[in-house]
């Protein structure tokens, strides 16, 4: 399970994540919702140890990002939402050097990379370079190569960013096997509230680096008073806040 005590990050003079706490735990999806520059993929970069806190504490099932890196990391599938990948390399290519990265031994691997390729739709392209993939096409290849170790925490931001109907109901229904059949823990950073509805099991609201609000949606309906789609509470939770802060 992920856990995040008391995070800080100032970039400079910019509070970016102002004291934060929240768990994720095993089997559970949470969806991190916030307006533009509120903290979202500053948090999910600390969590996967790409970026250092200022101040608190990250743990992947209790190993410390910080302090104990190689046995968090072991933990973590991460699919960010400007995925670096080798586009000289085939998909099948990537997703086997990922794989043996990962130690997961031969048999497994093609298969497990078969699976997906074909549950994402992308075995037609799966020997052609990434370089000549589309946008949503290299973003399917990063959710792949996120989950293709079954790791027991995935974060994954914005993960159906560019992606089409169709693909982004097929990696909606991955994400929720690796929670519900896996028991991973998993955190989504995302703007589309029909994600957050439909498959989120928490919700967690950020603005200006503070959380604001976290729980089920009928938790965060009554935080809100007044609103009873997900995007009118996310408004009026904001706004209240934001008159808060003055
Ligand atoms: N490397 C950086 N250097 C300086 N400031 C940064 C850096 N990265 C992010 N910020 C600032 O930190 C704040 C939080 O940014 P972050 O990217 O975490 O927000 P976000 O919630 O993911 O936003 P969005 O929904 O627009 O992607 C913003 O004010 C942003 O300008």
């Amino acid at each position: 399970m992920l856990k995040v005590t008391n995070m800080h990050k100032n970039y400079g003079d910019l509070k970016a994540v102002q004291g934060i706490d929240f768990e994720v735990r095993p089997g559970e999806i949470l969806g991190f919702l916030g307006p533009n520059g509120a903290g979202k993929t500053t948090t999910i970069k600390i969590c996967s140890g790409l970026l250092l806190p200022t101040e608190g504490e990250v743990t992947l099932c209790d190993y410390d990002i910080v302090k104990e890196p190689t046995q968090a990391k072991k933990q973590l599938g991460y699919v960010p939402d400007d995925p670096f990948l080798y586009e000289k390399l085939t998909g099948r290519q990537f997703l086997e050097f990922v794989g043996e990265i990962y130690d997961i031994n031969p048999q497994n691997r093609h298969q497990k990379i078969e699976d997906m390729m074909e549950q994402l739709e992308l075995t037609d392209k799966a020997d052609e370079l990434i370089g000549s993939y589309s946008r949503g096409m290299k973003r399917k290849i990063a959710l792949m190569a996120g989950i293709i170790h079954s790791p027991k925490v995935l974060l994954l931001d914005e993960p159906t960013l560019g992606l089409d109907a169709v693909s982004a109901k097929k990696a909606k229904d991955i994400i929720k096997e690796m929670a519900y059949k896996k028991n991973t823990a998993v955190l989504l950073t995302t703007h589309v509230m029909e994600i957050a509805e439909q498959i989120c099991d928490r919700i967690a609201v950020i603005n200006k680096g503070k959380l604001v609000a976290v729980g089920t949606l009928e938790e965060l309906q009554q935080k809100a008073k007044d609103g009873t789609t997900l995007e009118e509470v996310f408004v009026n939770i904001t706004k209240q806040q934001t008159s808060d802060l003055g």
